[in-house]
């Protein structure tokens, strides 16, 4: 079915809202962080997480990012501790990007936007039984933002924790999906420490395209949804 939003002027974020009223909801994601207004919390652990080379299944196009699905049926692939109570369970990665490399992050580091950004996606497998129940849930899913600043850099295997930086230093805060259906059911946490991805793989994710087949070639310029508003929340960081 074509998609009802997208990111070009007539369906992008400026417009979810007519569609999908959590657009305006009070745990929206991304957010600016702003790193003089975090707050240290001595009691959030370090993250631990478990992935399974076996896990990841397809590389697909799914109209508003290209994603990495997984085999979510049992926990071979999970993400514990951290800011979160229990075991998350690895469900698919993507990245968002924008039109240039000068900016394509959807969380910004004060003021500071990134050529893109990965999202390795888990949900609540102890609690909820399967992905979508976990996703309207508000400690549903938990999902680890990984900034990419542009640059020349080797980029390699499926292991999600491939991508993930040398520090696994991190911000964290409750929040929704970015993309519609905007679900307010996440645990985001997003490390400190960029990654880099090459210019040219930056242009590759911007090859894309969000047209369907047969339809008129349109490429996926960019996919990244700008910081909703705070409102009633902190973030709370995992270092001083
Ligand atoms: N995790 C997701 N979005 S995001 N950009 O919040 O990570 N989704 C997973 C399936 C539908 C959207
Ligand atoms: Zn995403």
């Amino acid at each position: 079915a074509r998609q009802s939003w997208g990111y070009q002027d007539h369906n992008g974020p400026e417009v979810w809202h007519e569609l999908f009223p959590l657009a305006n909801g009070d745990r929206q994601s991304p957010i600016a962080i702003k790193s003089s207004e975090v707050k240290y919390d001595p009691f959030l652990r370090p993250l631990s997480f478990s992935y399974d080379l076996t896990s990841p299944k397809v590389i697909l196009n799914c109209g508003y990012a290209f994603s990495i699905e997984c085999d979510d049926t049992e926990d071979r692939s999970v993400l514990r501790a951290g800011p979160l109570k229990g075991s998350y369970r690895l469900r698919q990665l993507h990245f968002h990007w924008g039109p240039t490399d000068d900016y394509g992050s959807e969380h910004t580091v004060d003021g500071l936007e990134f050529a893109a950004e990965l999202h390795v996606v888990h949900w609540n497998s102890e609690k909820y039984p399967c992905f979508v129940d976990a996703a309207q849930q508000p400690d549903g899913l938990a999902i680890v933002g990984v900034l990419v600043k542009g640059s020349q850099v080797a980029f390699t295997n499926f292991d999600p924790s491939s991508l993930f930086p040398e520090s696994l230093d991190y911000w964290t805060y409750h929040g929704s999906l970015t993309v519609p259906p905007l679900l307010e059911s996440v645990i985001w946490i997003v490390l400190r420490q960029p990654i880099t991805a090459s210019s040219e793989q930056l242009a590759t994710f911007r090859s894309l395209l969000c047209s369907a087949k047969g339809e008129p070639a349109c490429c996926l310029l960019s996919n990244c949804r700008p910081p909703q508003p705070l409102r009633n929340r902190h973030v709370r960081a995992f270092f001083h």
